[in-house]
């Protein structure tokens, strides 16, 4: 079904634009970089205004226009998309107009991390995931909706800004050594990690002690954010002597444990590690050795079920020669080895044991959507079945998310075809795992990726997953889709033209059902605009949106931190 939004009855003045009430949008240090704090006065009307209830909405006011952005020509064709377009300014923050009817029992944050800021000075970034971070947030109080975005400060961020130029290392990019002297002592820093980014520009989480760190892939790039503010707290500093220099972007985060995996490049492996809330020491619970490859493969993500930790090998392993490598390589870090094949670990969680490292068939996934364990009739754990979002062996996804191929779409279907893996992990001792499509592809436009589950099913046998599939011709997944495991069946929302983010589920308290709650997605449309958008985690039609001053960038993964 290609739903489009369901428009409500509209409770409020609808104009399309957002009022404008805490925003410094016609400050022109805003425009220029600059660090002074400008909102401490809007930010105390507004905290005046959400005390009172029910107040008479004050007219919008209409938001001025933006300047151009860096990289655009200022037409609205795809090759501008806003979804590639660096963020016009370093902040902005407003009350936005709702459309529909934000649920009563929402309240709470929606932050949203994603690499908003490609260009420095005259340095323009050519991978998706190099830009600077840029975080956002949605807050929902009592069917009230404020809006506000960011720039992460981290230290690649500021020094990039000083300098006009990018200082450390990103995902893709390398910064240019000045003689053969600077590009030694480069070495050397690589090696130490100095010169490793620490621009957090992957996910968000809340740990259990209500600390917000954004990460990505380095371990020095784990920031302490304030999720109202936006403000950057400082470095998240790991006080263990465990070292390396990176982790999985995406740790397991409930409110009882933080878990993650440190790969091993010396001794191909990982360490399977975990945290309590309220300290920052991470202990080890076991490690994996590989079973392939010069090197462990590259570890995005991973699932876990009630009593396993997953550790997924995947073929397309770290590259030290790569990480050398000045200029992008076609895989970037990495390297593609389908001849030293693809295993998945199984860890136990409780004694670090391995209870199965089973062979599979080659893989290529960025996200693990979930896992859990399956028993027999007397309760006994057979196999661990762990879904991903698969890229069918295939690599040049990687390539796809250069910023030039995302900006070139010409109506051509060039986005490679994905599907949700499903591994089959027995449990019984044998050697191979099976991997397997969970539903036909096509449900779902042959597209998947960023996906998210209803937290309180982590590690739990699970029916419905989001995520974003594809309504093809597309370069990128465009759609919002609700997967149903059971009936093999998926339900995609689409609007033209938009490129949607990973639609993340808030489960509502208290219920029963697995779907009952809402799904958030920000939404950058090809005329340059874009909304925050609402679906029902159930029926999967709109229930709110609420027009953005201006479209954001894409970003990439979300939390939520609800309301004390
Ligand atoms: C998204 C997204 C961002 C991110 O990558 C960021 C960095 C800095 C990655 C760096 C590296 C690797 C991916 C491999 C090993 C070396 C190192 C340079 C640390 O990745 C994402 O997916
Ligand atoms: C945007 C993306 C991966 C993000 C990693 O965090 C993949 C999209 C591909 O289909
Ligand atoms: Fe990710």
């Amino acid at each position: 079904m290609a739903s489009s939004f369901t428009v409500l009855p509209v409770i409020r003045n609808s104009l399309s634009y957002p009022t404008m009430v805490a925003s410094g949008y016609n400050n022109k240090e805003e425009f220029s970089f600059g660090n002074k704090p400008i909102f401490k006065s809007q930010r105390d009307i507004l905290q005046d205004r959400l005390a009172v209830a029910n107040v008479a909405h004050t007219l919008p006011v209409v938001a001025p226009p933006l300047p151009p952005p860096p990289e655009s020509s200022g037409s609205n064709d795809w090759r501008h998309h806003v979804a590639w377009t660096s963020i016009p300014q370093e902040r902005w923050e407003g009350e936005l107009v709702v459309e529909g009817q934000i649920p009563r029992w929402l309240n709470g944050t929606y932050l949203r991390n994603g690499p908003g800021q490609w260009q420095i000075g005259d340095y323009k970034f050519r991978h998706l995931f190099d830009g600077y971070a840029t975080l956002v947030k949605l807050q929902f109080q009592n069917d009230r909706l404020i809006a506000g975005h960011r720039q992460i400060e981290s230290e690649a961020y500021k020094a990039a800004k000083k300098n006009k130029k990018i200082c450390y290392r990103e995902f893709s990019e390398v910064p240019k050594p000045a003689n053969f002297l600077a590009y030694m002592g480069e070495l050397a820093n690589l090696f130490s990690g100095a010169s490793l980014t620490d621009n957090a520009n992957t996910g968000v989480v809340k740990l259990g002690d209500g600390r917000v760190v954004c990460l990505t892939e380095t371990q020095k790039g784990s920031i302490v954010i304030d999720p109202d503010t936006l403000d950057t707290l400082g470095k998240f500093e790991y006080t263990d002597s465990l070292g390396g220099l990176i982790h999985s972007a995406h740790p397991i985060v409930t409110d009882s444990e933080f878990l993650t995996l440190l790969p091993d490049l010396i001794k191909p492996g990982y360490l399977v590690v975990r945290m309590e809330p309220g300290t920052n020491e991470r202990k080890v619970i076991g490690r994996v050795d590989c079973l392939g490859g010069p090197s462990p493969g590259w570890v995005h993500s991973f699932p876990v079920t009630e009593h396993y930790v997953i550790v997924p090998e995947m073929p397309l392993r770290y590259c030290a020669k790569n990480l050398l490598k000045a200029e992008p390589t076609p895989l970037y870090k990495f390297e593609w080895h389908p001849e030293s094949k693809g295993y998945m670990h199984v860890m136990c969680k409780a004694s670090g044991n391995i209870v199965a490292s089973v062979e599979v068939p080659v893989f290529i996934t960025f996200h693990f959507i979930n896992a859990y364990e399956e028993k027999d009739e007397d309760g006994r754990v057979t196999a661990v079945i762990a879904d991903c979002c698969e890229h069918n062996a295939n690599t040049t996804i990687l390539d796809r998310l250069r910023l030039q191929n995302l900006r070139s779409f010409n109506g051509e279907d060039v986005l490679p075809d994905a599907r949700v893996g499903r591994f089959i992990i027995p449990l019984d001792g044998s050697a191979h795992g099976k991997l397997e499509a969970a539903l036909e592809a096509d449900e779902h436009g042959r597209g998947m990726d960023m996906c998210s589950i209803n937290p309180n099913f982590l590690g739990k046998k699970y029916r419905y997953a989001y995520a974003c599939g594809a309504q093809r011709p597309c370069n990128f997944p465009n759609t919002l889709t609700k997967l149903d495991f059971v009936k093999k069946k998926a339900t995609n929302w689409y609007d033209e033209g938009s490129v949607p983010s990973e639609p993340f589920f808030v489960a509502r308290p208290g219920a029963t059902e697995e779907d009952d709650g809402v799904v958030i997605s920000i939404i950058s449309e090809k005329n340059g605009g874009g909304y925050a958008l609402l679906l029902d985690g159930s029926t999967f039609q709109g229930i709110a949106r609420a027009r953005l001053p201006y479209g954001l960038p894409y970003g990439l993964h979300g939390c939520w931190v609800p309301n004390k």
